[in-house]
């Protein structure tokens, strides 16, 4: 029961011109030049992704450049890459491993020689930290990029709205929309691509997806995992900026959106762009309708966790939550009045990743069943392991007449790939489907700027939970 893209030549996706001629002739190659290249996500996700899709898609050719501030000699990059692709046979024949270059990105003069190598049709991935991505990108103002360049981006996109629609111009102003890739990486989850077709293509659920049977989703990503060495990062961003801001916000524009006419990228991103633009707090009081939360000192199987104030690299005065909960509402006829509770945090007793619809009560059950359901039933996508869970109520156990709980379970991980493998597979086919339109960044901003100004003010106080639990006691969706 696995919903599959179909092949972009069959979904008659535009390709740009210039890349026009890359899927006819198979053995073209794209130069991807990661900037950041010495980096974590360069290391940990780009390049084993790059790798799974090389050894699984043989009609790709790529040429892999790299740059940071450090000299690297010829040997090193090329070990890099080698570790990257070792347990990927045959990919490393599809790369050419190229040059790797030091340059500081965000002097303009260094960015100007950097541009002259480029060839046409060239991917630029920013791996940099988001200060550095934004330098660079105002360094090449007024600069002209070679035909066909993808600028590609990495979140957190901007600070807030203002910064965010800044950025936009500045990259609008060096190319156009559709050679802009804004990546987020959970649009590449084989889970929410099953969605998708699960949602869309079934009359038993397409009919019932709205405010009129569905009486609240949950959204959630609790991570098992801590901070794993990132407070640079993390302690200015936290939780909520860090997976409601961006991830989980998509993951709602694709539940609530409406069916678009077709999965081509302009009308996909409509639909997910007019879900962003309904969106708000719920009843706008980010007092009621937020909360957040840091972890203590705890334990999760046999690792003994420090507080996060403890952690090396924070700033205990930032006051950085590391789990988030945040209600919504989508303010349209079909959902108006239903909670969209999205909900993210670390150091959690467990990892659980998923999207629950509960259904609303049947009108009347009829006298004489036994028991009463508490709802209509539930639906639930689980992000890994990859499976859909409908939990029905049923009759006919042990008393025929008493109502009782079952569950279908269906396993949706065949054909999973890694997330990033996804977005890469975009990328070198030059299509924007999945990555985030400029409105719905700027958009994801506004959403969350009222609970952003609230917890500023504190008008919502940080609570504590110990590391492996399942956050603080009296959160009811824990
Ligand atoms: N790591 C992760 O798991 C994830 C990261 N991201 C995003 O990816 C981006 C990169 O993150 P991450 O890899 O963790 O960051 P790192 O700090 O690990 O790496 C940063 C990279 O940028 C390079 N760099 C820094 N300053 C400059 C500069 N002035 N000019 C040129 N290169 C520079 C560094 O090169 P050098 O070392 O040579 O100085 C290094 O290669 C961020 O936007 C982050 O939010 C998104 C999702 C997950
Ligand atoms: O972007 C991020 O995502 C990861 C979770 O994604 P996964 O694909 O690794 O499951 C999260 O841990 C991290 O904090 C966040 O920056």
């Amino acid at each position: 029961m696995v919903y599959q893209m179909p092949s972009r030549i069959a979904r008659g996706w535009p390709f740009r011109a210039d890349r026009a001629n890359v899927l006819a002739m198979a053995t073209t190659p794209t130069t991807l030049f990661i900037l950041g290249a010495s980096g974590d996500l360069t290391s940990r996700l780009l390049l084993p992704s790059l790798a799974a899709l090389l050894a699984r898609q043989p009609q790709w050719r790529v040429v892999l450049r790299g740059s940071g501030t450090e000299e690297r000699d010829p040997e090193a990059w090329k070990k890099l890459v080698g570790v990257a692709f070792a347990d990927y046979p045959g990919a490393i024949d599809r790369v050419t491993i190229g040059d790797y270059t030091s340059a500081d990105v965000t002097d303009r003069d260094a960015v100007a020689a950097l541009i002259e190598t480029l060839e046409p049709g060239t991917v630029l991935y920013f791996a940099l930290p988001p200060a550095v991505t934004r330098a660079a990108i105002a360094a090449m103002q007024g600069m002209t990029l070679p035909e066909g360049t993808v600028l590609a981006m990495e979140k957190p996109f901007g600070d807030d709205e203002k910064t965010a629609r800044e950025l936009n111009d500045m990259l609008t102003a060096l190319v156009p929309e559709r050679q802009i890739f804004r990546v987020d990486h959970f649009l590449g989850r084989s889970m929410l691509l099953n969605l998708m077709g699960v949602r869309l293509a079934n009359r038993i659920l397409e009919p019932v997806w709205s405010a009129e049977h569905v009486e609240s989703v949950l959204i959630r990503f609790d991570e098992s995992i801590a901070l794993e060495g990132r407070a640079r990062y993390y302690d200015k961003a936290g939780a909520m900026i860090d997976m409601i801001q961006s991830h989980l916000l998509q993951v709602l524009a694709l539940v609530a959106m409406d069916p678009p006419a077709s999965i081509d990228e302009r009308d996909l991103r409509d639909a997910k762009a007019a879900v962003l633009r309904a969106t708000h707090v719920l009843g706008d009081d980010p007092a009621q309708s937020s909360r957040r939360a840091r972890y203590t000192a705890g334990r999760i199987d046999d690792r003994e966790l420090p507080s996060y104030v403890d952690e090396e690299g924070v700033d205990a005065s930032r006051n950085t939550e590391t789990l988030a909960e945040v209600v919504f509402e989508v303010a349209n006829d079909r959902w108006a009045g239903v909670p969209f509770t999205l909900r993210s945090g670390k150091a959690l007793a467990a990892k659980k990743s998923e999207v629950v619809l509960t259904f609303r009560q049947v009108r009347h059950v009829p006298k004489g069943l036994a028991g009463s359901p508490v709802d209509g039933g539930r639906l639930t996508f689980s992000l890994g392991p990859d499976e859909m869970r409908l939990r029905l109520h049923v009759t006919g156990g042990d008393d025929p007449f008493a109502l009782r709980d079952e569950e279908l379970c269906a396993d949706l991980g065949e054909g999973q790939r890694r997330s990033y493998e996804e977005v890469i597979d975009e990328l070198l086919d030059g299509e924007v489907a999945l990555s985030v339109r400029a409105d719905e960044a700027e958009e994801c901003w506004r959403i969350l700027q009222p609970v952003r100004d609230a917890w500023a003010s504190g008008a919502v106080p940080l609570e504590e939970y110990p590391a492996g639990s399942t956050g603080p006691e009296e959160w009811a969706t824990s």
